[in-house]
């Protein structure tokens, strides 16, 4: 057994349900010894490999292989993994904000300087799994976790890294899984895949957090796919009229059908939208113009 055996009640009392995906349940756990709530993400596992139940062991081996090497403010820390005959159980950091989608839904949509405090979390963690060699390649508003939705500035937790995938040096790597919305032209259209594909999907959340609109969302999924692979959005003329052209800028610059003129989670983070010049930069601007007029 490559997780512990023993069974995950003798140490936790399993409590609500928290969420729920494709992957199973996650329940809020509390840990006896330390006195601690923690997440508990019960992964059902196949018994034979030919059965569409439950989750292939190698895949949840992989996921977890993943939380092992990411260690980050802005990630999801993995604290311990139990398996029993049919299923694996994660004790995941508890992130009890709730997700960035249900924030967005109350909200209608988000200013600017508030996107702005969403997306530079997110791009700090993009970041730090790209480094890693580490795409997420499931990035939707549905996987980013609020620390405390009351809390002026809360903190993000990027969440559910059951498709994320480590690239070894000079190997390909095709998929088409993920959710149409956000997923990247060339994960559609099955070709070889890189982080460029999670770029794609910032560009779709900042849209998002800013109108409120998802710009490829047709009435089916196919349609949305077809938009997706056409690269066919716009600006809404109502929902945008009062978005800077900086703002729009930057999901330009992430919204590009070649994955390799895509901006990286580095480059976004220097953007003008994201990172505006200081005031002292404006005021040395401002004095060294004087001397060249004087
Ligand atoms: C849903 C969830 C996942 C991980 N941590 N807390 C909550």
């Amino acid at each position: 057994a490559l997780f512990k055996p023993e069974n995950v009640e003798d140490f936790y009392e399993i409590e609500e349900v928290l969420g729920s995906g494709h992957f199973g349940q996650v329940r809020k756990v509390y840990e006896r010894t330390s006195r601690t709530h923690w997440a508990g993400k019960f992964l059902k596992i196949r018994k034979t490999a030919c059965s569409r139940l439950g989750l292939d062991r190698t895949s949840v081996e992989r996921e977890v292989e993943i939380l092992q090497i990411l260690h980050h403010p802005n990630i999801v820390a993995l604290k311990d993994v139990f398996e029993s005959r049919s299923e694996v159980v994660l004790i995941l950091e508890l992130v009890s904000g709730g997700e960035l989608f249900d924030f967005i839904a109350e909200k209608e949509n988000l200013l600017e300087c508030e996107a702005i405090e969403f997306l530079k979390q997110i791009l700090e963690g993009l970041k730090f799994m790209h480094k890693n060699n580490i795409a997420h390649f499931d990035l939707k508003p549905e996987n980013i976790m609020l620390s405390d939705k009351g809390s002026p500035h809360p903190n993000i937790k990027l969440i559910d890294f059951g498709l994320a995938h480590h690239f070894c040096q000079g190997e390909e790597y095709r998929s088409t899984s993920g959710t149409p919305q956000y997923i990247a032209p060339e994960m559609i259209s099955n070709e070889p895949l890189s982080t460029a594909a999670d770029m794609w999907s910032i560009g779709v959340i900042t849209y998002i957090l800013l109108s409120g609109l998802s710009p490829f969302q047709g009435e089916t999924d196919e349609e949305t796919l077809k938009n997706v692979i056409a690269t066919d959005y716009q600006f809404n003329k109502h929902y945008f009229s009062m978005t800077s052209s900086m703002a729009k800028d930057f999901i330009m610059k992430l919204l590009i059908k070649n994955p390799n003129e895509r901006m990286t989670a580095e480059e976004c983070l220097v953007h003008p939208w994201i990172k505006p010049i200081t005031r002292i930069q404006v005021d040395k601007r401002s004095r060294s113009s004087i001397n060249m007029r004087s």
